[in-house]
């Protein structure tokens, strides 16, 4: 249930404008990436081409080869839907179905991808995936009651054991604790150490105290000036990225000289 990515020669565009260009960056399977780098370097954006998200946008496109354990997730023969989910996404802002209930929210993924359910299956499925994200135990009395009733690192946990309710290999998170208080978030930081045992985790973070805490390797983005594409500049053990870099840019971003 986890599989590595390689991705080769990637240009990503939106219409004309290339937003990021020529990355190429192997991802080991059962271990936490994080992506760092200035405001507008294309983090977030390389990060949708990973699951075939980017191209939900109108005109954005992409060039080059992302390889789930060696197959092109860009493959004319390949459905983004199945894509979706082997390679699931956490957002910035935790967005459960507001008026479903917690069980039904855990559920949704596997609903939509038209899989049929005995109920003792989904009970048996809605606490493992609870269990899985943390959560179980403060919902476990509650499960019919909306998810919109919880707080918000307790709604980002509800995301993450939805995500992972459809046996993902991969889960992409994009800024997952932007929106949480502290405690919150080393509740989901504690969460993305377990979770890297089971399945590929990648994560957009601004945080650098973050990507020290949780990642085993780190990609530094960089940009030129307005206008111009993202390059990743930089990637390696996260230790070496934050204690010595190879490349100016990195030194300069991670002790806080820009960005
Ligand atoms: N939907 C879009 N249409 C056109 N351009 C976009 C779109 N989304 C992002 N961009 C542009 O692509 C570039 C990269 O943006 P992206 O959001 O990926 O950067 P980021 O590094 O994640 O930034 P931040 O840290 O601020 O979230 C920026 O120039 C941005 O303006």
């Amino acid at each position: 249930m986890s599989k590595r990515i390689d991705v080769k020669d990637l240009n990503v565009y939106y219409s004309k404008f290339l937003a990021v260009e020529d990355v190429n960056i192997s991802i080991d399977a059962r271990s936490v990436t994080a992506f760092i780098g200035p405001s507008g370097c294309g983090k977030s954006t390389f990060l949708r081409t990973l699951n075939r998200m980017h191209e939900v946008i109108p005109g954005a496109r992409v060039e080059g080869e992302v390889l789930l354990d060696g197959d092109n997730l860009y493959d004319s023969a390949v459905d983004p839907v199945t894509v979706r989910s082997q390679i699931g996404m956490v957002f910035q802002r935790p967005n459960p179905f507001p008026t479903m209930s917690i069980r039904d929210n855990v559920l949704a993924g596997v609903k939509l991808n038209n899989k049929r359910i005995s109920k003792s299956d989904a009970d048996a499925l809605v606490e493992k995936s609870l269990r899985g994200a943390n959560l179980w135990n403060e919902v476990k009395d509650r499960l019919g009651r909306p998810g919109s009733g919880l707080s918000g690192g307790q709604q980002q946990r509800l995301c993450i054991a939805r995500a992972i309710a459809v046996s993902p290999e991969v889960i992409l998170m994009d800024e997952p604790c932007s929106a949480l208080d502290p405690i919150s978030t080393l509740a989901i930081e504690d969460l993305i150490n377990e979770l890297k045992s089971e399945y590929t985790v990648v994560i957009v973070t601004h945080n650098m105290q973050q990507a020290a805490r949780v990642s085993d390797k780190t990609a530094f983005f960089n940009i030129a000036g307005t206008g111009k594409p993202g390059k990743l500049i930089e990637y390696g053990e996260t230790t070496n990225i934050f204690n010595m870099p190879s490349e100016k840019a990195t030194e300069d971003y991670v002790s806080g000289r820009f960005g």
